[in-house]
């Protein structure tokens, strides 16, 4: 663990009118918010900003929690191939198996997609949960009880930082009946091939919603790429949770919050599962800057866009598309 910025004790650091500095933790280069620091508000917007990524301990999460899902998916991912197909191929949602989205990209992955509101449950999502697969469908709707709950907690952490007033102004949108949040839970089985030339996992991309909440066991694969184009791998922590800044928040903080693009490769020997929760606006939500961030003359870098039209340019793209591109307002005046 790395600790930046400590503040000296020398002389000058005891003079009363100089301010502490705020402490990033890095894990490996993450930085890591503890959710019950006071400062917690500051380190997010930092993290944010500089990365687009963090990770969050002590989140209130019980363990218990997170393995008995784990678990109960694993206990899926294990039945024979032919019973997992009935639940496929996703629509998009239901259960995957090396195709990720319907425009040509594959990894080496199995999966869950799930949309998060019952009422919107996809007949390839309902056949997952059939057959004595109670046990999953409970651990499902506890776990993502508990995501939305943090993610709020979060994004209210994250406009207090931003300095806006309404502390609800991001949680609102997926505190609403009608948010579109999705749940994904991922299975990377051990890829012998990797000895051979490095097999990916999940192609480098980004996230279209607003905010994601990673949780994954305790095997490696996940990396993030950083502003300089190196891609930093992400020690796992099956304890904590990491935070990715997506699209969608890119745009609501009008480009100050990076939306960071990740990937996973696969491992030789273990295998990896990993949860990540969705968090989006309603469909009828306008994406723009808020207005209670915008300074005075700041424009927005993007055109206006609902979520639903923004969800419809993400189902006809590829993983790696410069998503947001479309959406840019490019200034040849600067
Ligand atoms: C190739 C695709 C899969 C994806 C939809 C898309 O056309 C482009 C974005 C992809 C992504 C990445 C993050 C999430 O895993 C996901 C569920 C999402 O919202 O956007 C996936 C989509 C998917 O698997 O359907
Ligand atoms: O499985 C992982 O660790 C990350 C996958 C991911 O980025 C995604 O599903 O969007
Ligand atoms: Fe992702």
């Amino acid at each position: 663990m790395v600790v930046l910025s400590k503040p000296t004790l020398n002389n000058f650091s005891l003079v009363k009118s100089i301010k502490p500095t705020t402490t990033t933790t890095l894990s490996n280069g993450i930085p890591v918010v503890d959710l019950t620091d006071p400062e917690a508000k500051t380190l997010i917007v930092k993290a944010c900003k500089e990365v687009g990524f963090f990770k969050v301990v002590n989140h209130g999460v019980p363990l218990e929690l997170m393995s008995n899902l784990e678990n109960e998916a694993l206990r899926f991912f294990t039945k024979p191939q032919t019973e997992k197909d009935r639940a496929g191929p996703p629509d998009p949602f239901g259960y995957g198996s090396k195709r990720i989205g319907s425009n040509g990209d594959v990894g080496w992955v199995e999966y869950i997609l799930l949309n998060t509101n019952p009422h919107v449950f996809s007949s390839k999502s309902i056949s997952i949960f059939r057959e004595n697969r109670l046990n999953l469908r409970c651990a499902v709707e506890d776990y993502i009880e508990a995501m939305k709950k943090m993610c709020c907690m979060v994004l209210e952490l994250m406009a207090e930082g931003l300095g806006i007033e309404r502390k609800n102004e991001l949680s609102r949108l997926l505190k609403d009946e009608k948010s579109d949040c999705c749940f994904r839970m991922n299975h990377y089985p051990p890829c012998p091939e990797v000895q051979l030339r490095n097999v990916v996992g999940f192609g480098e991309h980004t996230d279209p919603q607003i905010i994601s909440v990673l949780r994954s066991n305790s095997t490696s694969g996940l990396q993030i790429c950083l502003s300089d184009g190196t891609w930093l791998s992400v020690p796992p922590d099956h304890t904590s949770f990491f935070i990715n800044v997506g699209d969608t928040l890119q745009v609501l903080t009008n480009g100050r919050f990076k939306s960071v693009k990740h990937r996973v490769m696969a491992d030789t020997t273990k295998s990896r599962l990993s949860m990540i929760y969705f968090g989006g606006p309603p469909l009828s939500e306008k994406i723009v800057p808020l207005p209670s961030l915008m300074l005075k003359k700041e424009e927005s870098l993007y055109k206006e866009f609902t979520w639903c039209e923004y969800k419809k340019a993400m189902y006809n793209s590829r993983l790696a598309d410069n998503r947001l591109g479309p959406f840019e307002i490019k200034s040849y005046a600067k």
